[in-house]
């Protein structure tokens, strides 16, 4: 019994998003879905009983980062990430090659690996797909991803060819040096940039590789989101349905939607953290900057359409003098809020699907949000 499984329920009949379920070691989860990233072993501000408690079903962490600090020894002397950080549901790690790009400078890239600096320690390091897989090994997340390369965009059509290959070369070399397939599931990550030649080929070289799920890697670096989309179009057709398919790095709460209806199934972003610690909120009518003056006096909860704890128990007026006065209790209550919004934007996407109705509910949140439509 392979360790991860996917179980398709239904493709939407107003577009090609489909309901499934993700089946690992610590447990289920529904798709589509979003993924908060816990980096350094932590959803920022967050405890793993708010993450339960807001119906976080999988969180996402950092070979890279967790490499370099604690170190993969002190985790697997733990018992693991999930032991060390008291989370017991689904984890899914990066498989650190994309960290490498785009936190530390002095990189080398060769067909063995890429040679780079610390960016705490500024020491040489080297890291392969042989090391990524003993890294993620150690750590025992319940899917873990192929080492890759994550070009920078745009990148000239020769150059992502090149790349494609050796992505496909290392994604061999993963699968080889793969020490725990029955309990963690490998996914592998398909790069090629905006070229729609080169996307069906790194698609079609690592289905012939029979990963138990699929990543779309190289998107979420700049471009735009029609370009976005349309890479998406060009890539989803040649992965198999019967597997899960993840867009890494996505996304604001219009790319979520517009990614599930193209049929992606899981998605994670640092935004909802990121944005919450300078008090920026998602919120049903767009995004509101809390610390405006014009929140001063302001009683209503962050989002009237919300039902989360944050938006039950506190008000603008409050939050906002936390954030002013840099209280951290201030950025817990963005982070929460913001998490939640996600979350609760896909169990709508979920419920959307399950009515046959997801374009149709696109256009209300795009209407009420403020996105522009097309
Ligand atoms: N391995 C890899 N990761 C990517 C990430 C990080 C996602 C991530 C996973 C787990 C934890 C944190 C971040 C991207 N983020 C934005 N665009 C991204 C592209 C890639 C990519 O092409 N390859
Ligand atoms: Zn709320």
């Amino acid at each position: 019994m392979p360790a991860v499984t996917y179980e398709h329920i239904k493709t939407c009949r107003q577009s090609g998003a489909r309901l499934g379920k993700v089946h690992t070691p610590h447990g289920s989860f529904e798709t589509p879905i979003f993924m908060p990233v816990g980096t350094l072993a932590t959803v920022k501000t967050m405890s793993p009983d708010e993450l339960v408690e807001m119906n976080a079903q999988i969180i996402l962490s950092n070979t890279y980062h967790l490499w370099l600090r604690p170190g993969e020894d002190i985790i697997q002397e733990a018992g693991g990430l999930h032991k060390f950080m008291n989370w017991d549901r689904p984890i899914l790690t990066d498989s650190g090659g994309f960290q490498v790009f785009s936190l530390s400078d002095l990189r080398n890239i060769s067909e063995e690996g890429v040679e780079f600096r610390s960016h705490l320690s500024g020491e040489k390091l080297f890291l392969t797909p042989e090391k990524s897989m003993h890294i993620q090994n150690a750590l025992g997340p319940d899917i873990m991803m192929a080492f890759d390369e994550c070009p920078p965009y745009p990148a000239e059509h020769d150059y992502m060819k090149a790349s494609v290959e050796r992505t496909s070369r290392w994604a061999e070399r993963c699968l080889e040096a793969h020490q725990r397939p029955h309990d963690q599931g490998l996914f592998g990550i398909v790069q090629g940039g905006e070229h729609p030649d080169l996307r069906r080929q790194s698609a079609e070289d690592l289905v012939s590789l029979d990963f138990p799920g699929y990543a779309i890697g190289g998107l979420s670096v700049g471009e735009p989101k029609d370009v976005m989309n349309r890479v998406l179009e060009e890539t989803t057709p040649f992965l198999p349905d019967n597997k899960p398919r993840y867009l890494m790095g996505v996304g604001s709460a219009d790319s979520l939607i517009d990614g599930a209806v193209r049929g992606v199934d899981m998605f994670d972003c640092v935004l909802p953290t990121r944005i919450a610690r300078n008090g920026t909120l998602m919120t049903s009518s767009g995004r509101l900057v809390v610390r405006n003056a014009a929140y001063a006096r302001d009683f209503r909860p962050l989002d009237e359409k919300c039902s989360c704890r944050v938006c039950r128990n506190y008000s603008r007026a409050y939050i906002r003098h936390l954030i002013k006065s840099n209280e951290t209790l201030g950025l817990r209550l963005c982070s929460y809020h913001n998490l939640h919004f996600l979350l609760q934007l896909m169990e709508n996407v979920r419920e959307a699907i399950r009515n046959d109705r997801l374009l149709d509910f696109r256009e209300e949140f795009f209407e009420a949000y403020g996105f522009n439509k097309p």
